[in-house]
């Protein structure tokens, strides 16, 4: 009898991920279809189109489908055994959406075995390009739906952010106001989630509660749609959608299809799927208290928060794994490529010089703060370089040690004081986990710890999105038992201790943190006074 094992998918924006784990949460496969490169027929860049108006962009619906095709194809001839598969779930870039063809249904509950599904399935999507997170042509459908709900804070507290041009009831707006015909034509319409969990179920899956969160359409707290913002964006539109379920669902056994084509048990149970962020909260083990920062090309901020106050900034989704709390999601545009800029010009382009830099400097800086956005940053709404003295008086520069350390403070102040606003409050047990290229320099996680007054750990998060979905296959066969994620993945590595605060640091920073917070108020972009 083959050993039990879970898989976790990922259909993120340049690829397809599979990860297989056994009991033991040991990894035993993983795969991936890379888009541009296994499925050029498809001519994307990045995995995606970017229109000429520079403002749309969408992927080829086909594009995934075929992927998983191929997936399989490449699982099957490495003779790998998926009568061992107990149950699957998933995880898909955030937003996007897909529109399913009249009568499509029958077409996907009786696909044939004898084809891959792209070809049962190529005349199933009544949008061929799907709308995808990346997306900003919906400025006037998110302007339209902010003062048909009564305004933009109103929205936020609803449906957990303020309207945003990439969440999806704009983009469905869009669709029905500019091709009435093809939403007229269309039955279902579902996240790219909740379309890859359709694509295992062999029926229309539902949307989760955590992945719906990111559509401006789900009211977080009742934890059902919102009715005004239904017609707003809409006619008809909550049919189209379905019900929204708890993240931890199972949804039901997998398709006939691929017991008869790949050997699945019909047995395997398929769990909701959910967007790739609320998979990575799971993926990266988040606990109540805890927060993980991945300092990438923009900097992202995920917070496990109780009690939330959706804000103008960031956004507030259902947790994927506590149906009973809530999840932060914070997006800093001037991450990894300002710090980079800063090391060139301030430390010969050398990460040794610009550790020293740190080393050399005092906590603090001896009061000085800066605003380091060279694009114009999403948190808050601010472009430009500003910098202060203890006396807060703008002045034109810094020294380059000063200049370093003022921008590892305030990107960390900034990311202290946007969660704080959101409802994050740091606990003795915080704890923050790290991830992505900064969060190899020990000098930089220490400003971190220090501001935060909290100690940081770093993780490995390759493939947290798809670890995550392995982990929630898992945990869905249990949850109705009430049996926490934490419980069902006690035995995966644990996050590695990378250092501690300062003694003193928390009373350093708390009157800096406020300074910083009232100084942001002056930089934040005013296109009516645009020099500042
Ligand atoms: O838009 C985002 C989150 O709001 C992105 O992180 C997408 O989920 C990436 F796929």
């Amino acid at each position: 009898m083959a050993a039990p094992c879970y898989l976790g998918w990922d259909f993120s924006t340049q690829q397809l991920k599979v990860i297989a784990i056994d009991e033991q949460l040991r990894v035993i496969y993983e795969d991936n279809v890379h888009f541009d490169k296994d499925l050029p027929e498809f001519k994307t860049q990045g995995g995606v189109y970017i229109h000429s108006d520079r403002l749309t962009v969408t992927s080829p619906v086909l594009m995934w489908v075929k992927a998983l095709d191929m997936i399989l194809e490449k699982m099957k001839s490495s003779g790998f055994n998926f009568s061992q598969i107990r149950a699957l779930s998933g995880a898909g870039q955030q937003h996007g959406s897909v529109y399913w063809k009249k009568g499509s249904s029958q077409i996907l509950k009786n696909a044939s075995p004898e084809l891959p599904l792209h070809q049962s399935l190529k005349d199933c999507f009544s949008v061929s390009d799907s709308p995808i997170w990346m997306d900003s042509s919906t400025a006037s459908q998110c302007r339209e739906l902010e003062k048909a709900v009564g305004g933009a804070q109103h929205l936020a507290r609803v449906t957990g952010s303020r309207a945003y041009e990439r969440f999806t009831g704009n983009q469905i707006a869009k669709i029905y106001s500019q091709n009435p015909e093809v939403y007229k034509q269309t039955e279902r319409i579902s996240l790219v989630s909740s379309f890859a969990a359709s694509l295992f179920l062999g029926t229309y899956a539902p949307i989760d509660y955590s992945d719906g969160s990111g559509m401006n359409l789900l009211q977080i707290w009742e934890k059902a749609w919102s009715k005004s913002c239904l017609d707003a964006c809409a006619p008809g539109l909550e049919e189209r959608l379905g019900c929204p379920v708890p993240s931890h669902s199972v949804l039901g056994p997998i398709s006939p299809y691929y017991s008869q084509r790949y050997g699945f048990s019909p047995d395997c149970k398929v769990v909701a799927f959910t967007g790739d962020n609320p998979a990575s909260l799971a993926g990266m083990r988040l606990q109540e208290g805890d927060i993980a920062i991945s300092l990438g090309t923009s900097d992202t901020l995920f917070l496990w928060i109780q009690e939330p106050t959706p804000a103008l900034e960031g956004h507030i989704l259902c947790n994927p794994v506590d149906s009973q709390t809530y999840m932060a999601l914070l997006c800093f545009k001037n991450g990894s490529l300002m710090r980079e800029r800063i090391r060139d010009d301030c430390a010969s382009g050398s990460w040794d010089e610009f550790s020293k830099a740190l080393s050399s400097t005092v906590a603090g800086n001896s009061g000085n703060l800066g605003f380091y956005f060279d694009v114009m940053e999403i948190t808050p709404e601010a472009v430009g370089i500003h910098r202060f003295n203890r006396d807060n008086q703008k002045v034109s520069r810094f020294p380059k040690e000063v200049e370093i350390r003022a921008l590892i403070e305030g990107q960390f102040m900034a990311k202290r004081i946007h969660a704080e606003k959101l409802g994050y409050k740091v606990l003795p047990r915080t704890r923050i986990l790290a991830t992505g290229g900064a969060s190899h320099n020990k000098k930089i996680l220490q400003v971190l710890s220090d501001v935060f007054n909290a100690p940081v750990f770093t993780i490995d998060t390759a493939n947290s999105a798809c670890l995550g979905s392995a982990y929630r296959a898992i945990h869905g066969l249990v949850a109705e038992r009430n049996v926490s994620l934490a419980d069902v993945v006690k035995l995966a590595p644990e996050p590695r201790l990378a250092v501690t605060p300062t003694p003193g640091a928390e009373e350093l920073y708390c009157p800096l943190l406020k300074r910083y917070a009232e100084l942001e108020q002056k930089v934040i972009y005013n296109p009516a006074s645009s020099c500042l």
